[in-house]
């Protein structure tokens, strides 16, 4: 008979700790944590919170002072050169800039991480085509980087990310410097392919409506602390710490609000007039809305008593709430 054995964690942080040379600060300190193997986790701060350093050590480009850090099962620490090159390969990064080559095409820019392995030319421009098409750029494959719109460079990125077949993808701001319609579909793009590979994928973000839109765990840092990691159902629901609820309102609309109405932030599935209609029926003002992976990110100005009336709403045809 096999034995059952749960495979380990795609990343456990044990009293990890980082300070960078000539700093007195820890950029990172008592940090534990674990990231489920084949989740969506959300690593969200403010500037300076230790969101990319947490990235530099995952990817090995800097080791703690202190703890221990496991990346799939395996102590970082315990790793020879070689072993850390082989993790690194299965390490694949996401950058908010997209980092890539301009004077490559878009299919040498995939297929570098292979040429840097040997693979031969064929073979890495077959895999780099399959990839292109997969991430929606099987008729881009000749063009350069400065005839790409940022949401294909990006895409390009990904592909990239993923040439050599990584188990662990880590997007850095990924979406930052996209456009909310651009950001919705990268986000839509990094979340099929991690269900598809059955990927863990690490989401690291200052903006919550990206933790809110497409993870199943999150993780709060501030000061280099972490204040608060859980499922982001329950972290969002019910936030225990400030930092996560200054977060949670920073993109609060500025509204004056009626006779008792409350500010409600929804996921609506789309603004048709059916969607509009059932609004309407309920007093419902759209205060703000913008284009979200699941349909339409709104915030919703409901009247009184407005807790009643959506328990008669049509979650699944109308409008699924997520908590604000
Ligand atoms: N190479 C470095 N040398 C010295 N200090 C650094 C270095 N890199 C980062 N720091 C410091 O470590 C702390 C954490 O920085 P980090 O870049 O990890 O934060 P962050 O959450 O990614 O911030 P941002 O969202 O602004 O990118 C900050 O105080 C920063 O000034």
């Amino acid at each position: 008979m096999t034995p059952n054995v749960t495979p380990p964690p795609a990343l456990h942080f044990e009293q990890v700790r980082k300070t960078y040379p000539g700093q007195v600060t820890p950029a990172l300190r008592d940090l534990n944590f674990t990231v489920p193997r084949g989740s969506c986790t959300g690593i969200i701060g403010r500037s300076g919170a230790g969101k990319s350093t947490l990235v530099r050590l995952i990817s090995g480009l800097e080791t703690p002072d202190a703890g221990r850090l496991f990346v799939q099962g395996q102590s970082m620490a315990g790793l020879s050169s070689r072993a850390l090159r082989q993790r690194q390969v299965r390490t694949g990064l996401v950058f908010q800039h997209f980092n890539l080559l301009t004077q490559r095409t878009a299919l040498g820019n995939v297929t570098l991480p292979l040429e840097l392995l040997g693979v031969p030319r064929a073979k890495r421009e077959a895999r780099g085509r399959d990839l292109l098409a997969q991430v929606g750029l099987g008729d881009y494959t000749s063009r350069y980087p400065a005839q790409l719109s940022g949401g294909q460079k990006q895409r390009v990125g990904i592909a990239r990310a993923l040439a050599t077949d990584p188990d662990l993808l880590l997007a850095d701001e990924a979406t930052s410097a996209l456009d909310p319609e651009t950001s919705a579909g990268i986000l839509t793009l990094l979340t099929d392919l991690q269900k598809d590979r059955n990927l863990t994928l690490v989401i690291v973000t200052h903006q919550m409506e990206v933790v809110r839109a497409v993870t199943t765990h999150v993780a709060v840092l501030d000061a280099g602390v972490l204040v608060e990691a859980g499922e982001t159902r329950h972290v969002l629901s019910c936030p225990q710490h400030a930092v996560t609820r200054a977060l949670l309102n920073a993109h609060r609309p500025e509204v004056s609000l009626e006779n008792g109405e409350q500010l409600r932030h929804l996921t609506l599935p789309d603004l048709s007039p059916r969607t509009l209609n059932a609004l309407a029926g309920l007093g419902a003002r759209i205060v703000q809305a913008h284009a979200h992976p699941k349909g339409v990110d709104a915030w919703l100005a409901l009247p009184q008593g407005a807790a009643d009336v959506n328990r008669h709403l049509d979650r699944s045809a109308h409008l699924v709430e997520v908590p604000a």
